[in-house]
This record gives structure tokens, sequence and C-alpha cells, in this order.
């Protein structure tokens, strides 16, 4: 899925969300636990106001853990409880309920204390494209709900799921658009899979996550590609990046006549694997 995000949609996302946030007690906003800087929505403080927030850091079995943990206690330390899950395979998801109910306690004893039956609570995700937002709803549903694309610009009737006896859920989640203001943002997204590899050159989005991995996780990039810790690989370096690239081509037999290497293959057989966890866990951004 493409969104091109024009200020008129952004516009339409955030009045659509806004529109949602009367309906719910609470929000989850997903990121990516690979960027939890980037693959947030730079307004997103702004748009939810003071709701209530849980952050998942989906796709944390892709992330490095210790980065993980780290960005967890820097969101704790902010405000905000933040819990790593990977919602392709349901761990850390069943959690959530809990962690929801935790949030919103001294709401539901107020109510009790009143002498109300506290009602379900009602969340809602947010996140950006390919975050992983419908797979979340699955999982925490239990069930496949059918993909009903809520996109900007796209109105329809809203439906709870029940998740378990004391959650409702908004069967669409809010779309958001990801931080775009400078050149690495973007070329994080790409490697990650987050932005559409036509956005920007594959070359140079692969050019980019070599250039990332020789610096801080060259024995398991190595190791997949089968290169020789000799390898020069100073990533200020350009030469040495690109004899990297191609290598990995050679490797994955990404050749054209006179057995020079076609860089755009290897390019994107190298992105897909990263992206496919093959070389390991890899986080892109550190908090501290
Ligand atoms: N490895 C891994 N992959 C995941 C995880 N969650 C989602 N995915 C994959 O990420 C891709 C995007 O997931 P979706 O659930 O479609 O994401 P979305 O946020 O609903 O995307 P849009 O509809 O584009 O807004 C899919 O290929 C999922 O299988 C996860 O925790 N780990």
């Amino acid at each position: 899925m493409t969104i091109q995000w024009f200020p008129g949609h952004m516009t339409r996302a955030r009045r659509q969300i806004q529109e949602k946030l009367k309906l719910i007690d609470v929000v989850i906003e997903l990121i990516d636990a690979r960027l939890p800087l980037s693959s947030r929505n730079p307004m997103i403080d702004e748009i939810l106001q003071n709701k209530p927030r849980l952050i998942i850091m989906n796709k944390a079995d892709l992330a490095d853990p210790a980065v993980t943990k780290q960005w967890q206690d820097y969101f704790k330390e902010q405000g905000h409880p933040a819990f790593p899950v990977d919602a392709s395979s349901g761990t850390g998801v069943k959690d959530i309920p809990a962690q929801l109910k935790l949030l919103l306690k001294e709401k539901i004893d107020r109510q009790i204390a009143k002498g109300m039956n506290p009602r379900a609570i009602r969340a809602l995700i947010v996140g950006i494209p390919n975050v992983g937002k419908s797979t979340l709803i699955n999982r925490l549903a239990g069930r496949s709900i059918a993909a009903t694309g809520d996109r900007p610009g796209v109105t329809k009737g809203q439906q709870w799921i029940k998740v378990g006896g004391e959650i409702e859920l908004l069967d669409t989640p809010g779309i958001l658009w990801p931080k775009f203001e400078d050149q690495n943002v973007g070329y994080k997204l790409a490697v990650t899979g987050a932005i559409k590899e036509e956005i920007l050159n594959v070359e140079d989005i692969a050019f980019f996550a070599v250039k990332y991995l020789v610096s801080y996780y060259w024995d398991p990039f190595r190791e997949r590609f089968e290169l020789d810790d000799s390898t020069p690989h100073n990533p200020d370096e350009s030469d040495e990046i690109v004899a990297i690239m191609e290598a990995v081509g050679r490797k994955r037999g990404c050749l054209i006549s006179g057995g020079r290497v076609d860089l755009e293959k290897a390019s994107r057989t190298l992105l897909r694997e990263l992206r496919a966890g093959k070389m390991g866990r890899f986080s892109m951004e550190s908090p501290y």
C-alpha cells in the first residue's frame, strides 16, 4: 500500500483519528522496534493530546533485544509504558489487555467507588503504514478480521472487536504518516520496508543499510554473506561499501554478462534477506 502523504492527506488522517479519539478510552501506539524514533509520527503528542497511551514496539523479533530494552526504559522515563511484541507470532500480545487495564486503573477504580459498573475499555490502534496494525488487530481478536482499509479519505462504519471480556477494539486502525524531515529517516524506513522501495533508489537504500550494518553488526553481516573477516569495511569509505555489495551480489549469483555484478538485483536480494531477519536481529536507532 502506498500513501502519498500530501498535506491534505495528513490533515484528513489527523482529523479521522481525532474523530475516533472521542469514542475510545486508550490508544495503542504501534511503532517499529527497530526504529522507535523514525516510525513514530512527528505530531503524535499533539494528535493524541492527553489520551492514555500504551506504546507497543512491534516486530521486536527482528530488533536487537538489548536495544529494545533500552527503548523500553527510555519511554518509561518519558511517562509512557512501552512493551515489545511480535504480532506475527503473537509473542507479547496476550499481555496487552492487562497493560491497558493497568493504564486505566485509576479511572476504573473511581467508577467502582461511585457504584458504577465499569464498561469495557475501548481502544484504538494507531501507527504508520506497514507497522503491523492489521496483524495486531487479528492477533488480539484471535481471528482474521477483514482488511478494512481505513485509508485517509475513506469513511466507513466503525465496528468494535471484543478482546476477552473487558476490552473492545475499533476494527479500523488510525493510519499516521512517519517522520520525513531528514533523508536518513527515509532511508531507515526504506531499509525496514516501511516505505516502498520505488520512492528511493534501491541501490542507495542497500548502500545505506550496508554502511550501517558494517558499523554496528559487522560479525552477523559477514557471517550471513560469508565474507572474510579481513574484508575492508570502513563505513566512511564508499568504495569499500560498494565492494561489499558486489561481494554479496557474487555470493547470491546476481551477475550480468561479462561476470559483472548486477548491483540492483544484489541490492534487492540483500534487503529482502535483512527484512526477513536472515542476518539476525538488528536495530537502527538507539535512545542513548
Ligand atoms: N517479523 C514480523 N513481521 C510482522 C510483525 N507484525 C507484522 N508483520 C508483518 O509486517 C507486514 C505489515 O503488517 P500489516 O499488519 O499489514 O501492517 P499495517 O500496519 O496494517 O499496514 P497498512 O495496512 O499498510 O497500514 C506484514 O507482512 C506482516 O506479516 C511482527 O511482529 N514481526
